[in-house]
């Protein structure tokens, strides 16, 4: 089967800075494919030269068997393509700059542009330039679906959505798939792609660092747990859980009443379940995976830290 994108040895240069160290990656077409990695690691850039927006340095690119330098508008019209600066300070309606595009991409079905606008909850009728960035994003998303691509590349696709227009935005991603669709997205955070993407690629400095499906990256990931033990029970328990190789972090919280003994899980579950049984428990949580963390890890650095640059930036 054709890759629905096939990166082959992909370098790009911006003079001194390299953006791009021979990347390769391939997508399978009908899947969600999502692109992680903090700011910088080079996700616009491939999507920008995927979409002949910007030339490689070096290496190879087919979009949907084809060379985008080549295939010209008719491919282009098979992609749909979110750009992650949207350019929209235009005088005109929402509905009249998504009628201009859908013509240049020779979308047939009209009443689609309404639709996905009254999903995704934006008013077609106001001047662009007078939307918020939200709703700005909003016309992004629409112009991109509106003319059922064979590819969606979509880069930081939820950035400004609230949370329940962005569960519309996944529901739409699940419909392109489930159409036959390929998507190809990017996020700087896990958790939106993990709740659509059959496989997520971790790119770090213009490295892919690796390639996994959501399932992988989950059952590799930590889970907190929380077990109360009887009070002056928790040093034994502890001192069994740190003969288990899964067990990171142990820690007992001691009381009166009780010991709380906490750890961090990766994997064996069944040799923490034989400890379990061994022991007299009196109460027993456990987290989800933490797959956020579980990608920190990638990013390289301890995960903690990871966590608390990234809300420096969400707040900077
Ligand atoms: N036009 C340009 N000129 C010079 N350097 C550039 C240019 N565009 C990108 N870069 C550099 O290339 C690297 C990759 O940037 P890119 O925008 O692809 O990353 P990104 O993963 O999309 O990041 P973000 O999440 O911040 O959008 C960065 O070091 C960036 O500074």
């Amino acid at each position: 089967m054709t890759p629905a994108i096939d990166i082959s040895a992909l370098t790009k240069r911006y003079g001194r800075t390299t953006a791009l160290h021979g990347v390769d990656l391939a997508i399978e077409p009908g899947r969600v494919f999502g692109v992680i990695g903090p700011n910088g690691a080079g996700k616009t850039t491939t999507m920008r030269i995927l979409l002949d927006i910007i030339r490689p340095t070096s290496g190879t690119v087919r979009v949907l068997g084809e060379d985008p330098r080549e295939a010209g508008p008719a491919l282009r019209r098979r992609i749909g393509y979110l750009p992650g600066e949207l350019a929209m300070d235009t005088r005109v309606s929402g509905r009249a700059l998504l009628t201009h595009y859908a013509q240049l991409n020779g979308a047939r079905d009209r009443a689609r542009i309404s639709a996905l606008a009254e999903r995704l909850g934006l008013d077609l009728g106001r001047p662009v330039r007078s939307l918020s960035k939200g709703n700005k994003q909003k016309v992004g998303l629409v112009q991109a679906f509106a003319h059922s691509p064979d590819l969606l590349v979509l880069d930081e696709p939820t950035s400004g959505l609230d949370p329940l227009v962005q569960q519309e935005f996944l529901a739409m991603v699940r419909e392109a798939r489930d159409a036959g669709q390929t998507v190809f997205l990017s996020s700087h955070v896990i958790s939106e792609i993990e709740q659509v993407a059959d496989e997520v690629a971790v790119l770090r400095d213009g490295r892919i660092v690796d390639v996994s499906t959501v399932e992988r990256l989950r059952a590799a990931a930590l889970r907190d747990v929380r077990v109360t033990v009887p009070a002056a029970a928790g040093d034994a328990f502890a001192a069994e859980l740190r003969r288990l190789d899964s067990a990171h972090d142990v820690a007992v919280a001691a009381s009166a009443e009780h010991d709380i003994v906490s750890a961090r899980l990766r994997d064996g579950i069944p040799a923490f379940l034989a400890v379990l049984a061994r022991s007299t428990v009196h109460d027993l949580v456990v987290q989800e995976p933490d797959l956020e963390r579980a990608v920190l890890q990638f990013y390289g650095g301890d995960a903690s830290d990871a966590s608390a640059s990234q809300a420096e930036e969400v707040s900077s």
